[in-house]
């Protein structure tokens, strides 16, 4: 079944201090089935994270539909979860406090919570965290954390800006590695923002390419990758730099004039 579904999403921005137009999505259309794992890809300032933004209705759009589970979005709401790059968690809240935060906001008693909330936390491996508070956290953990307050809501779609683009390169690889772990157990519905061609192919089902601004999808690639993945075994095989090499030329055609950050091994 269809959990997201994107058509004819236009943004026009309208600079406060200019007062000057700007087309950040020209016209994007794409769906995202249930349990399947969705990456959007394009040169810096195309739009990814406005596309996020209105998914989760923060941000309304000029023109086009957002609906998740055949409701069409028109604000928040708990039905989609978000993983966000700079962590957003509650600094007064301990792991669990804020692991259990939703959980509370639905109303689930609070020995439940507890149990919900420490199962999300083993399987983000943050056990034996649970009473810590999150400035006594690496950034990888706080990021681990994020992704188990989310999961625990069981929302219908996750939606992850960026999240590991902060982190350094050796603790990125594990945290990419033990996402797709708990992808593969639990297979959520998640729609991930990249700017990092490999970490597209390595977690994806399927990769939305787009072109620069007014951005448009140049293609959806396919990755048909065996699962489950890690990161040397799956990025060693021939199939998965055909497909990392296909999304680079498409990017490299689209004329990303607007910088080199996009990243290719
Ligand atoms: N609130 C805003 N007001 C005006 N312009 C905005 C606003 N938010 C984003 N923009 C502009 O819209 C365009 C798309 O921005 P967005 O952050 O969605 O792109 P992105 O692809 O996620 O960028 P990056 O790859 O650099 O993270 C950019 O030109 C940006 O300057």
């Amino acid at each position: 079944m269809t959990a997201l579904e994107i058509s004819g999403l236009a943004k026009e921005y309208v600079d406060s201090y200019s007062g000057d137009r700007v087309t950040a999505i020209g016209e994007v259309t794409f769906t995202v089935e249930e349990g399947e794992f969705v990456s959007i890809l394009g040169p810096s300032g195309c739009g990814k994270t406005t596309v996020l933004n209105i998914i989760a209705g923060f941000v309304e759009q000029t023109a086009g539909t957002v609906k998740v589970g055949g409701r069409v979005v028109d604000g928040p709401g708990p039905d989609r979860g978000v993983v966000f790059q700079n962590h957003a968690l509650f600094p007064w809240k301990t792991v669990l406090g804020n692991a259990a935060f939703g959980l509370r906001m639905k109303g689930i008693p609070a020995a439940r919570r507890r149990e919900i909330a420490l199962e999300h936390l083993e399987l983000v491996g943050l056990a034996g965290f649970e009473n810590r508070y999150p400035h006594e956290l690496s950034g990888g953990m706080r990021q681990r954390l994020g992704v188990a307050r989310v999961l625990a809501n069981e929302p219908a779609v996750m939606l992850m800006d960026e999240p590991f683009a902060s982190i350094d390169a050796q603790t990125r690889r594990k945290l990419q590695e033990d996402l797709t772990r708990v992808f593969e157990l639990r297979r959520p519905t998640v729609f991930f923002v990249t700017h990092d061609i490999d970490e597209a192919v390595f977690l994806s089902d399927r990769v939305v390419v787009l072109s620069r601004r007014p951005s448009r999808v140049r293609e959806i690639v396919t990755v048909d990758l065996p699962r489950p993945r890690d990161w040397q075994g799956t990025t060693a095989l021939p199939e998965f730099r055909e497909i990392a090499n296909h999304i680079t030329a498409l990017l490299s055609e689209g004329g990303d004039r607007e910088g080199p950050e996009l990243t290719a091994a």
